[in-house]
């Protein structure tokens, strides 16, 4: 997306707002529920992603930030499998899903939101997530003949709705919400796909300030009291700095950093790197 990139001297000066949900440092919980080894995406010769290996463990948001154009959207492709690797190998679970297509990842726990968005327009706001939980559980029609497999899906649509703060709003035609209550949608679209991990690509984009800051709970929300674990790019700096436990930095399609926010903020090259972008 072509937007400016927020300066680092700003974010710096922001509050803490970091909860931390009592994650260990890495040494106490290096099991990593996905693992990027290498990653590398090139188009002829230049390398659009460029070795990048990563660790998310259970429970923790992970935030990715980096100058436009760094590679962060090209990562989220190759994790979730829209785009094939040139080299290295993704692992989920300590699996290899490297050569599968997505919707195998997804059904393994990987869920992923995109810049634009997957809902109907024309149907309710409940029916929308109905739908979701029905193709989860494997979307054949014979699923309604049976009264109780009905109240279940219906159920469970109904907590995907509450996670969200959704839960008032499943009779308004989904097209006819604003941009901060469609991405709480696209959100409890992908938790009735029960992921373990989330990748978050932008959530923020088009949301008017004054939703801001519902939205930043509900995705906040995502990770308290549950071993889920988010992934998410973000070019608000106060954002993913109040919710990240780590950041990891690109630039020019390689990884320079991947630490706690503040270390991130005091690290030299990842300012040279912001700086280096004219900003
Ligand atoms: N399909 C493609 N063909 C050619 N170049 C591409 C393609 N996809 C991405 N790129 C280039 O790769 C680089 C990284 O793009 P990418 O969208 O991954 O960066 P980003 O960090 O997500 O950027 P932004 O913050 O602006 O969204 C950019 O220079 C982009 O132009």
């Amino acid at each position: 997306m072509d937007h400016p990139s927020p300066g680092l001297a700003e974010a710096v000066s922001l509050p803490e707002q970091r909860q931390g949900h009592g994650l260990g440092p890495a040494e106490t919980q290096d099991e990593a529920v996905l693992a990027t080894e290498g990653l590398t995406w090139r188009i002829g010769e230049v390398a659009i992603v460029d070795g990048v290996s990563l660790r998310l463990r259970a429970g923790e948001f992970l935030g990715v930030i980096g100058p436009n154009g760094a590679g962060k959207t090209s990562l989220f492709n190759l994790i979730s499998g829209l785009r094939a690797v040139t080299a290295g190998r993704v692992l989920l679970h300590g699996a290899d899903i490297t050569a599968l297509p997505p919707h195998r990842r997804a059904r393994r726990g990987l869920g992923r939101t995109f810049q634009s968005s997957s809902v109907f327009g024309g149907l309710s706001v409940r029916e929308n997530v109905r739908l979701a939980v029905q193709a989860q559980r494997g979307g054949s029609m014979a699923l309604w003949r049976r009264a109780s497999a009905y109240r279940e899906v219906a159920e469970r649509a109904d907590e995907c709705l509450a996670t969200v703060g959704l839960a008032g709003r499943g009779e308004v035609l989904a097209g006819t919400l604003a941009h901060g209550e469609k991405r709480k949608l696209e959100i409890a679209l992908l938790l009735a796909g029960e992921p373990s991990v989330l990748l978050l690509d932008e959530p923020m984009a088009g949301v008017s300030a004054e939703d801001v800051p519902e939205l930043v709970e509900v995705i906040r929300g995502l990770t308290a009291h549950s071993d889920r674990s988010v992934l998410m790019v973000e070019h608000h700096m106060d954002v993913i700095l109040g919710l990240a436990d780590r950041l990891a930095v690109m630039h020019h399609g390689a990884l320079l950093a991947c630490d706690t926010p503040d270390a991130v903020m005091a690290d030299a090259t990842v300012q040279e790197a912001y700086l280096g972008e004219g900003l």
